[in-house]
């Protein structure tokens, strides 16, 4: 085994470690870490597999390792992480032998602690190799080995179950343990879809044209972030089921369009190209440094048909005059249940409370935005969430005290046809397993006149 492999397993129980101890996020604090060791990209793509794949499978492993650890409490964190990691190569990974898993896993531990967590740690892993795994089956609460199986907490097991079904919680629970495709838009203004996938055909990326958005593509070899073709505008990086957003305001030449939570601009920047230089977006985000990335995409893609400006939109009020906007795109904070898939460490620090304090700011933040829509113009409320609280039910609460607006049932028309079978009125909620795109949640209003 080469000495850079052991470094990329090290890397990764200390990113594992970070993660943990910081809450912070695990897609964040991973790129920073390749930026910053330069690594290669296959050393790029194992470090990857071992955070994410640990993480994702957090739970399952540690109702693996239980019965092997006497006192879970006395082991020192780090400990844990890379028991956990070498586990998971043992039990998920088919081309790392287990024998050079445990051989890494002592080594590091060596090197880290002493002997004797050298010895504890072969220990416990070579008993699971002996013994064997122990089973789900023996968990007798289906909701319970659902949440075990997939990593999911119970709570949001329980939820989501009570929800949608047992069924569609067991087939969301278990894509999210599958990594995300990287999809992207191309922006049409300066290229069309086949020139840009022959483009990166040229350049080795396996490329698949998007059987659901007309101007997206799928990247099923390489990563597009680090083409030539992005960094002079061609695409932006975008998950399908958010250009849906774009698709729900309609027809957009010529208008003025508020995004009022825009950062980074991935919807403003797709409204922007839609109007190809006819219409104006105002863009609006709560943090400066966020502002500023609306502001490098709309650069990056020659896009000059945005105005940004920091701005709290619950006081939109104070700065834009009433019903001064054609429509207006909610693209609320929200709990990201949808996006699991690329942020596997929120399973385990979103609460019940977090969802119930996000739909009571989306519901002020609705109100406040809703003034500015037009009369007879649309409002597109959207989330990145799969929970009814923040969706359905801010949807149908806001709708009761608003009766200005109403359900826009010609929404349909709207989106791409490959859609249109999923929608039967007003509101669409995206789940991961409908076409492999993130959880996501529209609904589209209409201001009546
Ligand atoms: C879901 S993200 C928006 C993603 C963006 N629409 C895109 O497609 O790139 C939600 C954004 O809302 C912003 N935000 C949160 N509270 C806000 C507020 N009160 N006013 C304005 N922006 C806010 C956050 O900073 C965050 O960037």
């Amino acid at each position: 085994m080469n000495s850079l492999k052991k470094n990329v397993r090290a890397t990764a129980m200390d990113l594992l470690v970070t993660i943990e101890k910081n809450q912070s996020y695990s897609n964040l604090l991973l790129n920073n870490t390749i930026e910053k060791n330069e690594l290669s990209a296959k050393d790029v793509g194992l470090l990857t597999e071992l955070t994410y794949g640990t993480l994702q499978r957090r739970m399952a492993l540690d109702f693996f390792l239980k019965p092997f650890i006497q006192d879970s409490k006395k082991l020192a964190n780090w400990i844990h992480h890379l028991l956990r990691l070498t586990l998971y190569q043992m039990v998920y990974l088919d081309k790392i032998p287990d024998r050079a898993a445990i051989y890494e896993a002592v080594e590091i531990a060596k090197k880290r602690g002493h002997k004797g967590i050298a010895s504890l740690v072969n220990g416990v892993l070579r008993s699971i190799q002996r013994e064997g795994l122990p089973s789900f089956n023996e968990v007798a609460d289906p909701i319970e080995r659902l949440s075990l199986e997939t990593s999911h907490p119970k709570w949001l097991v329980t939820r989501w179950v009570n929800q949608f079904g047992y069924d569609k919680t067991k087939e969301m629970c278990e894509i999210n343990l599958t990594a995300p495709l990287q999809t992207a838009r191309i922006n049409l203004t300066r290229i069309s879809r086949d020139e840009c996938v022959a483009l990166l055909e040229e350049d080795g990326f396996q490329i698949e044209k998007s059987p659901v958005i007309p101007e997206a593509i799928r990247c099923l070899k390489g990563n597009l972030a680090s083409t030539l073709a992005f960094k002079y505008g061609m695409f932006t990086i975008q998950d399908e089921s958010s250009m849906l957003a774009t698709y729900a305001l309609g027809d957009v030449k010529n208008e003025l369009i508020l995004d009022a939570c825009a950062a980074p601009g991935g919807k403003s920047t797709h409204i922007a190209e839609k109007m190809n230089n006819t219409g104006e977006v105002i863009a609006i985000d709560l943090h400066e440094h966020k502002v500023k990335l609306i502001n490098d995409n709309a650069r990056r893609l020659g896009l000059e048909n945005i105005k940004t400006s920091v701005l709290d939109s619950r006081l939109v009020g104070e700065h834009f005059n009433e019903e001064s906007f054609d429509k207006v795109l909610l693209d609320a904070p929200c709990s990201g249940l949808g996006v699991m898939r690329r942020k596997p460490d929120m399973k385990y620090t979103k609460t019940e409370q977090d969802i119930m304090q996000l739909s009571s700011i989306q519901q002020k933040l609705l109100k406040s935005v809703s003034a500015l829509v037009k009369k007879g113009g649309i409002l597109v409320y959207s989330t990145c969430t799969v929970d009814k609280e923040e969706n359905e039910k801010t949807v149908a609460a806001f709708l009761k005290e608003n009766p200005q607006f109403e359900e826009d049932i010609t929404f349909k028309e709207r989106m791409p046809e490959a859609i249109r079978p999923l929608i039967t009125s007003y509101d669409l909620q995206i789940f991961p397993q409908d076409f492999g795109s993130d959880g996501f949640y529209l609904a589209a209003l209409r201001k009546k006149v």
